[in-house]
């Protein structure tokens, strides 16, 4: 588990995320419902690939997503790299 420096560390280099507790969480706002759905399904492929999966909240073309690693009770290096990978996808249907 990383400690609180670690974390602003990180969270420094990731700015649409916040810490709220012992997870860390951003929204995305998709240009429609489908859209937001092909990001859901890209993360949930890449979250298989990493065998760590965020928690989702889908309302209408909004996405919430939350990361933490349960197994270690808060945030690992594993919750930052999918940050970085779900911030990588959204961005690629912003363009
Ligand atoms: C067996 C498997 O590796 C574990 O259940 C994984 C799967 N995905 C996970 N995802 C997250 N976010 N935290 C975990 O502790 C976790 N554990």
């Amino acid at each position: 588990m990383l400690d609180d420096t670690e974390i602003s560390a990180r969270l420094a280099e990731l700015p649409e995320w916040r810490l709220s507790g012992r997870e860390i969480r951003r929204t995305v706002a998709a240009r429609d419902f489908p859209t937001a759905i092909r990001i859901v399904n890209d993360v949930a492929a890449r979250a298989e690939e990493l065998d760590h999966h965020p928690d989702i909240d889908i309302r209408w073309r909004t996405l919430h997503f939350a990361l933490t690693t349960h197994s270690a009770g808060g945030l690992t290096e594993a919750d930052f790299a999918l940050a970085a990978d779900i911030d990588r996808i959204a961005a690629d249907y912003a363009k």
